[in-house]
């Protein structure tokens, strides 16, 4: 059985010296043989914290990759170059890149594929809007958001990791219920396993306002694997006690 995933995204938040204190705090929290735990942090300061997580269960990871290999691409940064600071996981699809940087489905199936290509593992973020939930169409947009990366990666599709993010939930303080996540987790498993044997190795996260006292009972629903956690990940205390929580539950 899996162990569970916990993955922080920082977003753009960090200074050398605050993250100085949050990973060794995070590193020296870290249950032994607890659940899985990554911090992906922005890329300026991924050496920083490839040397602090050295020799520690804590992987590294980005919060984007370019969908492109090399060359004319300012600003970008490539899976190549990830990878060269030991990075484990990019973030791609992100609610915030959809929204603010019009990413389609499209090029988030491209950098999923660019990142898999070199053994870096996409954390693929889907998610509905508020006013896609009231209007009913929520198993519609996240199901269309995932076809586009099963369709473009194929058989490596059990290498990947989904996360849930319901746009509404997310730096709200608003959670979906664990009913609510549960629901469209399974949507998801379902139709990962129409697509692959393995979909039960794939590690569905949810994301979206989960904290220290709300994570035990969204992590205790079947499908939910693990999360992705923005604001509470900043804390070394509530991030730790979130791991806590995914490192007792059943994966
Ligand atoms: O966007 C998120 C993680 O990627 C969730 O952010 P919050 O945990 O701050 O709501």
């Amino acid at each position: 059985m899996k162990k569970k995933l916990i993955a922080g995204n920082w977003k753009m938040n960090g200074s050398i010296e605050a993250n100085d204190r949050l990973v060794r705090d995070v590193v020296g929290g870290l249950p032994e043989g607890g659940c899985q735990v990554a911090v992906c942090v922005p890329a300026p300061y991924l050496a920083q914290v490839q040397m602090l997580r050295h020799h520690s269960a804590l992987e590294l990871g980005a919060q984007d990759v370019s969908a492109h290999e090399q060359g004319a691409f300012t600003g970008e940064v490539s899976a190549l170059m990830l990878k060269e600071f030991g990075v484990r996981y990019a973030i791609v699809g992100h609610s915030e890149r959809r929204q603010y940087h019009g990413e389609s489905d499209t090029l988030v199936a491209e950098k999923a594929r660019a990142a898999l290509a070199h053994g870096i593992t996409p954390i693929v973020c889907l998610g509905e809007t508020l006013q896609e939930r009231e209007a009913g169409r929520t198993e519609e947009v996240v199901k269309r958001q995932l076809a586009a990366v099963i369709h473009l990666n194929g058989h490596c599709i059990s290498e990947i990791v989904v996360a849930y993010e319901p746009v509404w939930a997310i730096g709200t303080g608003r959670t979906a219920t664990p009913e609510q996540a549960q629901q469209v987790h399974a949507v998801l498993r379902a139709q990962l396993h129409a697509a692959t044997p393995h979909s039960e190795r794939v590690h569905i996260l949810y994301g979206g306002s989960m904290n220290a006292a709300n994570a035990a009972s969204l992590l205790a629903q079947p499908d939910i694997d693990g999360g992705l956690i923005g604001g509470a990940s900043l804390k070394s205390a509530d991030f730790l006690q979130i791991i806590s929580a995914a490192s007792a539950a059943r994966a």
